[in-house]
């Protein structure tokens, strides 16, 4: 809502708290105030309304247009990534995990986040295979759809950096423009991280019976078999095996969670 729409010109005040019980099936329950809320109400209604809201922010009331939504406008908090990112002692970035199922995109996305909560950070993961559960689940995996679910991840992601979290991606994510596309929404505050591992070893592990089936061509347009992975050419990070040899998640997080330190993503 615009705080200088033409409409209402004066700054919008929260709704006065009405405490009065509701009936609930024929009953009349009691109401139990909440200890200090009348308080709070009536501090924001002395102060900050009348004096044109220090919790609300600047509106330059700018019209855009933006995709198919026509007469928009963006509304800036006071509050903002600054002020959070000094709250949690961190700066807010997308570490983003691309490769081949069965990589170890997850395993290492959970790693890490673990290390980081043992370190004192906030991160969040969103793991492609778990939002394909509720915000992706209208998407398959047509390349027209691949495209769509990264580029909601890559939106959410950057929602995330915003709040001032330590945002980690684990998608297969296998088109280059839209992992650039993705990166170009928090520039400085991206990174790359490839999960550089064979196809034979991903094959090998198969912990869903997926590649079996897709080599039966029970599925169609499995990533690596009949549908294309085009692997990062300049990212951050590359984890590969070493003499043949696969290093435990753990020491992958490790080196993830050394690089962020490195580049000033653990200090506010
Ligand atoms: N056709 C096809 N190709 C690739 N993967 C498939 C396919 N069908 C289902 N799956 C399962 O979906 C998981 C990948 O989802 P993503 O959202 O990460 O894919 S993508 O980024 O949109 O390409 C992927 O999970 P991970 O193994 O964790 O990568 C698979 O379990
Ligand atoms: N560093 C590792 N060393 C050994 N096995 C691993 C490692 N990372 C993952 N795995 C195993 O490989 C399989 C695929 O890992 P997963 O994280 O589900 O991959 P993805 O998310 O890329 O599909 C799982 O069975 C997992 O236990």
């Amino acid at each position: 809502m615009l705080a200088t729409s033409p409409i209402s010109p004066l700054p919008r005040c929260p709704r006065p708290l009405l405490l009065r019980s509701t009936p609930v099936m024929g009953f009349q329950l009691p109401v139990v105030p909440l200890r200090g809320f009348r308080k709070r109400v009536s501090r924001i209604e002395a102060s900050d309304c009348n004096e044109h809201s220090s919790f609300s922010g600047v509106n330059n009331s700018v019209m855009s247009t933006v995709g198919k939504s026509t007469n928009i406008a963006w509304y800036e908090c006071k509050i903002g990534k600054h002020e959070r990112q000094q709250l949690l002692k961190q700066k807010g970035c997308v570490v983003w995990i691309t490769g081949l199922s069965g990589s170890g995109k997850s395993t290492v996305a959970c790693a890490l986040s673990r290390e980081l909560y043992s370190r004192g950070y906030l991160a969040y993961v969103l793991d492609g295979d778990n939002l394909r559960h509720g915000l992706n689940r209208d998407l398959s995996f047509s390349a027209e759809d691949r495209s769509e679910n990264i580029r909601r991840v890559g939106e959410v992601a950057k929602l995330f950096a915003d709040a001032g979290v330590i945002c980690i991606a684990s998608l297969i994510s296998p088109y280059r423009s839209e992992r650039d596309a993705c990166r170009a929404m928090v520039p400085d505050s991206f990174i790359e991280v490839f999960m550089d591992m064979p196809l034979e070893l991903c094959e090998a592990r198969d912990p869903k019976g997926l590649y079996k089936l897709a080599r039966a061509g029970k599925i169609k347009g499995f990533t690596g078999i009949d549908d294309p992975y085009e692997a990062p050419l300049n990212c951050e990070l590359v984890i590969q095996m070493k003499n043949g040899e696969c290093s435990s998640p753990s020491s992958m997080a490790e080196q993830i969670t050394m690089y962020l330190d490195e580049k000033g993503f653990l200090k506010a």
